[in-house]
């Protein structure tokens, strides 16, 4: 790890890892990210993995190999019910691993069979973007098969109104500025779970 120290726990096999001032931790639950497509999920994800010194885990990468087939072409060729069977079991296979972090599709957090799995095995932060922020993202980009309508900015828009009650039962929200980075966020991100008892443990 570039920023810190990152030692192998043998016994516990998690990571260890200490961070700037911060104190050395370790893991204790599995982060699963969740939020609309765009909120940063992927990205974040994995620089708040390195930062940790845990894995990272992606269920939408982990379908696509999985398959051997793009998003895309799952839904078109396989419909979406079947993508959600596969999503959850993909991520409950994620979860079923030593503690790492777990970014997941942007529906997946809607099934309660994966909210219920997600609360057993980790916690969930919620990674909370506005329209513009999300749409700014996403607009450019063909791989996301739900926006491909006649009006993809309001279908987005829809998402996020349907799905924002939903994405917020999670149990911690980082609310997504527009002009951070993705490392500035990962930073946010892991002060938010260095506060929150029950997620790190302390080591030193
Ligand atoms: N904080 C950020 N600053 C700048 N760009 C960002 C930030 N977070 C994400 N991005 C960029 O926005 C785009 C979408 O991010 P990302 O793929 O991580 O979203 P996601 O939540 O994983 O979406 P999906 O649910 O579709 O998988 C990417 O190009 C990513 O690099
Ligand atoms: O928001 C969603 O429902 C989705 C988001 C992506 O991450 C993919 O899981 C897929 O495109 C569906
Ligand atoms: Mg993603």
């Amino acid at each position: 790890m570039r920023e810190g120290r990152r030692d192998q726990d043998a016994e516990q096999g998690t990571a260890v890892f200490s961070s700037g001032h911060a104190s050395p931790a370790r893991l204790l639950r599995s982060i699963v990210l969740v939020g609309m497509m765009g909120s940063g999920k992927t990205a974040v994800g994995r620089a708040l993995a390195q930062k940790l010194g845990v894995p990272f885990l992606d269920s939408d990468q982990a379908i696509e190999e999985a398959a051997q087939a793009s998003i895309a072409e799952i839904f078109a060729r396989d419909g979406e019910p079947f993508f959600r069977d596969r999503e959850a079991e993909v991520l409950a296979r994620l979860l079923s691993g030593p503690p790492a972090v777990v970014s997941t599709g942007g529906g997946a957090f809607l099934a309660e069979r994966n909210r219920r799995n997600i609360a057993e095995h980790g916690v969930a932060l919620w990674l909370d973007a506005d329209l513009e922020t999300l749409w700014e993202r996403v607009r450019h980009k063909e791989s996301r098969p739900l926006l491909r309508t006649p009006d993809p900015r309001g279908t987005l828009a829809a998402l996020l109104a349907a799905r924002t009650p939903i994405y917020r039962l999670a149990p911690l929200r980082l609310a997504v500025d527009p002009r951070s980075s993705v490392e500035q966020t990962a930073a946010r991100a892991l002060a938010l779970l260095t506060a929150h008892p029950g997620i790190l443990e302390s080591v030193s």
